[in-house]
């Protein structure tokens, strides 16, 4: 493993995907997208930008990309793993036989695999076949769009192994982004997870026209089911109070740009499931996975997580919004933290 990575590919061109390419770029690394589609590839390659994902951001001319893996992964000192939660295994099962020796692994994707019930670096350590703690986690506040428009942003990069985390965090942090380290990764990957679904909750409360408090109590109770998963599985508490548990619950709960929270939104409005995912023109609204997966790792290990539970409902089984919501109220009451 390489302390000062200098060569680094990034396997999905997709919003995110792109915008830490050009955080990487930014930072004076050399990057290497690959993107599925050729047509992507070229439009990176050839004129820096990624017009599908993100429209009128120009890309470092460092940055290249290829719709190759073989010619994306050769030489990688690190590699990013950029693609939604739901295929990572399939497609890192395709490219293992090309990662090089001692790169560095590194996981943007928020979600829990349905199925398995595995965390992202769950799955890439399975794959791989490397240990668990050698995965490198980015999570946080990081909204793609504003990051690839130079917005000042901070993230973590979680892994047990401190050293593979200062790489990363050396290899990306630039003038607009602040990369802190945790080794706490089961807290960090349960808060971007999680987070997702909180997201769809409070764009579905939006979409039925409720206001500010509905969405507070959503951000709040959302961060309390989230911790109680989150000690039940031994994470630090204090993870959910920073960037990857509230840092992102806010962001992503309450902004636009959210794919989530504007997925939640079109529900709330009405719209079927199907509606809602044409009109997130094929981009991953991870949380409408994720809020199957997580219940049932939730309701595996006996912890009551309600709001996902909602979600889970009203993706998956059809049930109205305005009932999920007045089911959520009346539930039997309790103390706040009991
Ligand atoms: N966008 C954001 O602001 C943030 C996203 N994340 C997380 O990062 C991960 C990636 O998200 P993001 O880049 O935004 O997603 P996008 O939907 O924007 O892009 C997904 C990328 O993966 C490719 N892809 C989709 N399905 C497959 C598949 N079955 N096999 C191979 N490639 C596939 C897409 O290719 P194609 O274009 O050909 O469809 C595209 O390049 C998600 O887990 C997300 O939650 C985390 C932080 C911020
Ligand atoms: O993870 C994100 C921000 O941190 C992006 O959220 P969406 O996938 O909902 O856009």
């Amino acid at each position: 493993m390489r302390a000062d990575v200098q060569r680094v590919t990034v396997l999905g061109a997709g919003s995110w995907g792109t915008a830490f390419a050009k955080v990487l770029g930014d930072a004076g690394r050399d990057v290497t997208m690959w993107a599925r589609r050729e047509q992507v590839a070229a439009d990176i390659r050839e004129r820096h930008a990624n017009s599908a994902y993100l429209p009128g951001v120009g890309l470092p001319e460092r940055i290249t990309a290829t719709a190759d893996p073989a010619e994306a992964l050769d030489g990688a000192e690190a590699v990013v793993l950029a693609v939604p939660s739901q295929s990572l295994r399939a497609n890192l099962s395709e490219w293992r036989p090309l990662l090089p020796a001692d790169t560095i692994l590194v996981s943007l994707a928020k979600g829990v695999e349905l199925g398995t019930l595995k965390r992202m670096s769950e799955v890439i350590a399975e794959i791989a076949g490397i240990p668990a703690g050698e995965v490198v986690v980015v999570t946080g506040p990081n909204l793609a769009k504003e990051i690839a428009a130079g917005q000042p942003s901070a993230s973590v990069l979680a892994c047990a192994d401190h050293e593979r985390a200062v790489a990363i965090q050396r290899a990306s942090a630039n003038s607009y982004f602040r990369p802190y380290t945790n080794t706490d990764v089961v807290g960090c990957e349960l808060g971007g997870a999680c987070k997702n679904v909180i997201a769809l909750s409070t764009g579905m409360a939006a979409g039925l026209g409720l206001g500010t408090n509905t969405m507070a109590t959503l951000i709040t109770r959302g961060l309390a089911e989230m911790a109680r998963l989150g000690a039940k599985l031994g994470a630090d508490p204090l993870t959910f109070a920073g960037l990857a548990g509230v840092g992102d619950l806010v962001a992503t709960c309450s902004s636009p740009l959210s794919r989530n929270r504007t997925f939640g939104e079109h529900l709330g409005r009405g719209d079927t499931l199907e509606q809602a995912q044409a009109a997130a023109g094929g981009q991953v609204a991870e949380g409408v996975m994720s809020c199957s997966s997580i219940r049932a790792l939730a309701q595996s290990l006996g912890v009551d997580m309600p709001i996902t539970d909602a979600m889970h409902r009203v993706c998956h089984e059809g049930v109205d919004p305005r009932q999920a919501g007045a089911e959520l109220l009346g539930r039997s009451q309790k103390h706040e933290w009991s």
